[in-house]
């Protein structure tokens, strides 16, 4: 990463995996600046990372090629309206659930405009991020937003900006899901008598195993998911009580609903 100057507005969870990334990767702590009114988090960004915090807009934010916009689409608008301003011709990449490029560019006077979902993963390197560009972005915007999700795992780009509803209903959001299977998991085995420490190292090794497997096989996960259910056995016993509740079509309603969320918060900046 080049050492031109980065201005995260927001400075919370997002934000401080995107920024951990660039210093591990070799980015000049000196060529990033945050704006975020939370004194904590401030504080927290400079110990960890040496970068320049700032509470509100500044006039700094006109030094910025690139501008990360880190704050919840709720917090865009007030957001947009004290920055604005300052900003000089510079990309803007935004890591906003369901916020339009159309918004970016009428609120914060954006033209080159990339938006990013990531996710928490992101924290320790493994995240996985939908891309995609505005048509004003150039080949050059494009690398500079992959320089800055590489540190924190893989990403892809989609072609249409809708998709990337999907993308944070599927990936964004679907770390909590996996959570959430994992704390049902963890739970049944302790109910069932298992040490919680050992219900919990089974479920963990069960995921990752199982995922490590499925990236790695040819088969895909429908003819994996047959290798481990022998006929009459325990497997079987328990898919028919998943299929019984629904639970595939359960889980397509709930990305759905994911995904219409995005699609509102960013109805509601238009
Ligand atoms: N968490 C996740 O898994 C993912 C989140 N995202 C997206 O990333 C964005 C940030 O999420 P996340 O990091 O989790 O949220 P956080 O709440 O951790 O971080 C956002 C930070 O922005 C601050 N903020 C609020 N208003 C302003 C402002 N006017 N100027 C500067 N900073 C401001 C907030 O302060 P305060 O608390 O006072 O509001 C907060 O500290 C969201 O838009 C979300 O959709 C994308 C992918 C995954
Ligand atoms: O819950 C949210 O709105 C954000 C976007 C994806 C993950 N967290």
């Amino acid at each position: 990463m080049n050492s031109s100057t980065l201005a995260f507005i927001g400075g919370g969870n997002m934000a401080g995996a995107l920024i951990g990334g660039l210093i591990q990767a070799g980015s000049a702590a000196s060529s990033i600046l945050v704006i975020e009114p939370q004194a904590a988090q401030r504080e927290s960004l400079r110990q960890r990372f040496g970068v320049r915090v700032y509470e509100g807009a500044v006039a700094e934010l006109g030094e910025a090629e690139a501008v990360v916009w880190a704050v919840k689409p709720q917090s865009f608008a007030e957001a947009a309206v004290a920055c604005a301003p300052h900003f000089g011709a510079a990309l803007h990449i935004s890591v906003m659930a369901g916020v339009r490029c159309a918004a970016i560019a009428r609120r914060a006077g954006a033209r080159r405009i990339v938006r990013a979902m990531p996710n928490t993963p992101a924290l320790i390197g493994q995240g996985i991020a939908g891309l995609y560009a505005s048509p004003q972005a150039t080949a050059d915007d494009r690398a500079r937003a992959e320089r800055l999700l590489n540190p924190t795992g893989q990403w892809l780009w989609v072609e249409q900006e809708a998709q990337l509803d999907a993308v944070t209903a599927l990936s964004g959001s679907g770390p909590a899901y996996v959570f959430y299977l994992l704390e049902a998991m963890i739970d049944a085995g302790t109910r069932m008598g298992l040490p919680a420490e050992s219900a919990k190292r089974l479920a963990l090794g069960t995921f990752s195993g199982a995922a490590a497997l499925a990236a790695q096989s040819p088969l895909s996960p429908a003819q994996l998911r047959e290798q481990v259910t022998s006929k009459g056995g325990t497997t079987a016993a328990a898919l028919d009580v998943l299929a019984e509740h629904g639970v595939a079509q359960t889980f397509g309603a709930a990305l759905q609903a994911a995904a219409n969320r995005a699609a509102e918060l960013g109805e509601q900046l238009n």
